[in-house]
């Protein structure tokens, strides 16, 4: 059982590649694995390339192909997952999703630069085309995928301007779904976090009193401006945060904030988080909000 997840900007070539991939494994399994290819409109999905357009859309989008991926998951099987794949966060909830089940990993870095997908793209037509500006948000936001990660190793990285996939590309794939290492789930991934009640404590009240600094703050003229923001317990450093130049409202920062308090208590209660990864001190959900602000108001 093994499971290979293709990444790379959009319209990089990444269905292209995972075809040919495909017919190169089920040749080489010779009908003694089943090969399935799980792209972003198959198998019941219907992920539009508008889903990227805003990240109201992706979320649903995103757990729609993981609960697809969890699904598809069997002994006797490669299950090659074709799509974007871009967030960090969303390639290591496949990892711990796949070890879970003892599945072999590897991932496939489709790389292309921006130029090409950009005149791939607009040679497309209707649906299938991203809108411009989607695909520069993609591009921008794209998190390249790491062998020093245990969660994109092994990293194999095709590149564009070759015709085929290499013959010793191709075999390495192969070697890495068939004796790869199998990385046990262990109790980081099995286990809910261990102090859950904490980290939600934590959690709620490290973003309220950043917001409440944050809001403190505005002086009503707008302008950027570099905050030095404390956090409840004495013993955390200060943190600095760049706002936008313009004045940040009430109800932006409260659906911000719940956003984020939502997208981390899910990481908590669902155990996709590894224990020991994540920092839930004070400190670190102090850091972690405010460069999700930054980025977020920046938009
Ligand atoms: N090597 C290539 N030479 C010429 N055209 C290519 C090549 N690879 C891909 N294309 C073209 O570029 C477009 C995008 O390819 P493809 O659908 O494989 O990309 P993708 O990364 O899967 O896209 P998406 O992000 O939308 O899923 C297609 O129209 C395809 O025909």
């Amino acid at each position: 059982m093994s499971l290979i997840t293709i990444t790379g900007y959009p319209a990089s070539g990444k269905s292209s590649r995972a075809r040919e991939l495909k017919a190169f494994l089920e040749t080489k399994a010779a009908g003694s694995k089943v090969v399935i290819l799980l792209s972003e409109t198959s198998h019941s999905l219907d992920i539009k390339r508008s889903a990227y357009d805003n990240s109201a859309a992706e979320k649903p989008a995103r757990g729609a192909l993981l609960t697809a991926i969890i699904r598809l998951l069997s002994p006797n099987t490669i299950l090659i997952v074709d799509a974007p794949n871009y967030i960090k966060g969303f390639r290591y909830q496949i990892y711990c999703a796949a070890r879970e089940v003892k599945v072999r990993l590897a991932t496939v870095y489709v790389l292309t630069p921006q130029e090409q997908c950009r005149a791939w793209n607009k040679l497309r037509e209707g649906d299938d085309r991203y809108s411009d500006d989607t695909l520069e948000n993609l591009c921008l936001r794209y998190e390249e995928p790491s062998s020093m990660v245990r969660w994109d190793s092994p990293l194999f990285t095709l590149l564009w301007s070759d015709e085929v996939i290499p013959q010793t590309t191709l075999n390495a794939i192969w070697d890495a779904t068939e004796k790869g290492k199998v990385t046990n789930p262990n109790s980081g991934t099995v286990a809910v976090m261990k102090a859950p009640t904490d980290a939600l404590a934590t959690l709620e009240k490290t973003t309220l009193s950043i917001m409440q600094q944050i809001m403190l703050s505005q002086d009503g003229f707008g302008g950027a401006v570099t905050l030095t923001l404390t956090l409840p317990a004495s013993t955390s450093s200060p943190l600095k945060m760049t706002l936008p130049p313009r004045n940040v409202t009430l109800p932006e920062l409260s659906r911000l904030k719940r956003q984020f308090v939502t997208a981390q208590k899910k990481a908590i209660t669902l155990g996709t988080v590894e224990r020991g990864s994540v920092d839930w001190s004070e400190e670190g959900v102090g850091k972690r909000f405010v460069v999700f602000l930054e980025e977020q108001l920046q938009r």
